[in-house]
């Protein structure tokens, strides 16, 4: 995307009521609405996010499926959540936001046990040793996880990298957390939820066009 494109949605993502854009510092001084994101619904529906979310297919799909719930996508990167919060605002869905900072940042924005779910969406796997402390289900963010998240509430990771699998599903039996579901190949293993099969994400269609199998993984922190 050129720049003039990426400069035009910067600057209507700041005319979008479905997007926050906190600067590091409103954070830091204590972000408003921790502990109290049913202001900025209007209820006290349960909360959904998704992590890394890019152009917010999953915060927009399972919005469209349930409106009993309020969905979140976060990610850095403004030109890419400017898609789903566009989405969103055409649909008129009113139970979807979209959050642009840092996932490092989360238990700063969620209260203690304030969000129901997550999904961790395709992240960047992250391979290199010295890369361990990005990796989005390492042991310090799985504990950011169970800090925001209420006592039954779960995690869902949908990747195409085998290592993020197995490199999650062995950190998840070293801790001794419950894992609900696992499939590593979820279009062809039976099985899945509906929402696993029906939503696709960006760079899932990418690595579908190029045969490469998607796996999934359900489970808890607490
Ligand atoms: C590989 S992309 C996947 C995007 C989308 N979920 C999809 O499947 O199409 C990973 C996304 O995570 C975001 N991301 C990576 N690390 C992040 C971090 N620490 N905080 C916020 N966003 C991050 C990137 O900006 C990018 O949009």
């Amino acid at each position: 995307m050129g720049s003039k494109n990426k400069l035009k949605r910067f600057k209507e993502n700041e005319g979008f009521q479905n997007v926050l854009q906190p600067s590091r510092e409103d954070i830091k001084n204590g972000f408003s609405l921790k502990g109290n994101w049913k202001s900025h619904f209007g209820n006290d529906n349960p909360i959904v996010l998704e992590l890394g979310c890019g152009k917010g297919e999953y915060t927009v799909g399972l919005a469209r499926r349930d409106a009993s719930k309020n969905f979140i996508g976060i990610d850095i990167k403004g030109a890419r959540l400017w898609r789903g919060a566009k989405t969103a605002l055409e649909e008129g869905l009113k139970n979807v936001a979209f959050l642009r900072t840092q996932i490092e940042l989360i238990d700063e924005v969620f209260a203690e046990g304030e969000v129901s779910e997550i999904w961790i969406t395709f992240p960047d796997p992250q391979i290199k040793y010295k890369r361990t402390k990005h990796r989005m289900t390492n042991e310090a963010f799985l504990n950011r996880y169970k800090y925001i998240l209420s006592p039954d509430g779960t995690v869902n990771l949908k990747t195409d990298s085998e290592f993020m699998h197995g490199y999650t599903l062995g950190l998840l039996h070293g801790l001794g957390l419950e894992v609900s579901y696992a499939n590593h190949d979820v279009y062809k293993n039976e099985g899945s939820p509906d929402e696993v099969l029906g939503i696709q994400t960006f760079y899932e269609k990418q690595y579908l066009e190029n045969g490469k199998p998607i796996t999934y993984i359900k489970f808890k922190v607490h």
